[in-house]
């Protein structure tokens, strides 16, 4: 069926049920059309249901099985009824995609505190709501595998500290949680995605995009990340090829986050006669 050229089996997650949040677009969406070309119904969710609408039109165009709710991972209440429903029209939960997310870039001095507190309630204690959620009505009994979406903050995140520091915060919960869940059966990775081109980022104000453009280039592939080479990653870590790895958190950034001064991108060398030399055939 897919038409999306996955290298995986086309029946990976038959008979599962994937839970993809910010799944109406970007990164959530290739993702959920992934799951469900490989087999399983896929449920998305996200704040705005015309952007759930249109994914769900789109899924189902490709011949996948996908339901929708609105949620904001941010109301736990309205979390543990989203896995409700989950329970309700599935019976079970597998897997989950914890990829809702966002902020905006902004200078760390001028971040105002609702501003601040929107970016670590969505990131962190939204990611937090729903595996807590997840953990409880589905996987404590049945375990299950979670993958959260990360950020490549290594080298501190400028112009993003709100986010930099949940997604710190998402990727040591990462490493707790899968401490904590795994004698429940419960694996949990995380991937941390560098500059990727998705719709996400047409969000920010156009003043910063020449910024984003230039930083896209800063990794060893000279180039952004597609969502496709995301979506891969999530597949991977949340299929059984990855049932020994939990705890992990795999950078999806081109070698943006290792970036070396004497290898920098785009070729450039800082010693360029010691390079020719070493290249003479
Ligand atoms: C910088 C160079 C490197 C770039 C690397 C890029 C890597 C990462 C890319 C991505 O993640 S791609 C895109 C992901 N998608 C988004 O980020 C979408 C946009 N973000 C959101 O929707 C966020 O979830 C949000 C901003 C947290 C929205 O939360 P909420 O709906 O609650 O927001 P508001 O009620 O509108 O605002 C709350 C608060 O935040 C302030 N604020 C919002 N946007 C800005 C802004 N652009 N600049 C300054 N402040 C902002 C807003 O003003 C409110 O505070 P007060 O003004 O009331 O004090
Ligand atoms: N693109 C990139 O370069 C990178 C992206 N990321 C992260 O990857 C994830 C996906 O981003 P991307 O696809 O690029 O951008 P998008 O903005 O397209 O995706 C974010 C999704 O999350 C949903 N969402 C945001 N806030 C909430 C909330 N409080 N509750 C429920 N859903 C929410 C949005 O839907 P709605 O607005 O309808 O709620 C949207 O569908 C995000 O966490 C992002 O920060 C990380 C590193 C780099």
């Amino acid at each position: 069926m897919s038409a999306l050229n996955s290298i995986f089996s086309p029946a990976l997650f038959k008979d599962k049920n994937v839970l993809v949040t910010g799944g109406g677009s970007g990164l959530g969406l290739r993702a959920a059309r992934e799951f469900a070309a490989l087999g399983a119904t896929v449920f998305i969710c996200g704040r705005t249901q015309e952007k759930l609408d249109r994914a769900v039109k789109a899924i189902h165009g490709e011949g996948g099985r996908v339901e929708s709710v609105v949620c904001d991972i941010r109301d736990r209440d309205a979390v543990v009824e989203l896995m409700q429903t989950v329970s309700d029209q599935a019976g079970k939960l597998d897997i989950l995609i914890n990829n809702a997310g966002g902020q905006f870039p902004a200078p760390a001095e001028t971040i105002s505190a609702k501003g601040w507190q929107a970016v670590i309630d969505t990131n962190l204690t939204g990611t937090f709501n729903v595996m807590q959620a997840a953990f409880n009505k589905h996987f404590r009994k049945k375990g299950g595998a979670v993958v959260n979406v990360i950020a490549d903050m290594w080298q501190g995140f400028p112009m993003m500290a709100h986010t930099g520091a949940a997604r710190a915060a998402v990727d040591n919960l990462t490493k707790t949680l899968a401490n904590e869940w795994g004698r429940h059966g419960v694996r949990v990775n995380a991937v941390a995605p560098g500059i990727i081109r998705t719709s996400g980022l047409e969000t920010y104000d156009p003043a910063v995009r020449p910024m984003i453009e230039e930083a896209g280039k800063q990794n060893q592939a000279a180039r952004m990340g597609t969502e496709a080479e995301v979506a891969a990653a999530l597949v991977f870590l949340a299929s059984p090829a990855a049932a020994y790895i939990t705890g992990a958190t795999l950078r999806i950034d081109g070698g943006q986050s290792i970036f070396h001064p004497l290898y920098p991108p785009n070729g450039e060398r800082v010693w360029p006669a010691f390079d020719d030399e070493n290249e003479k055939p």
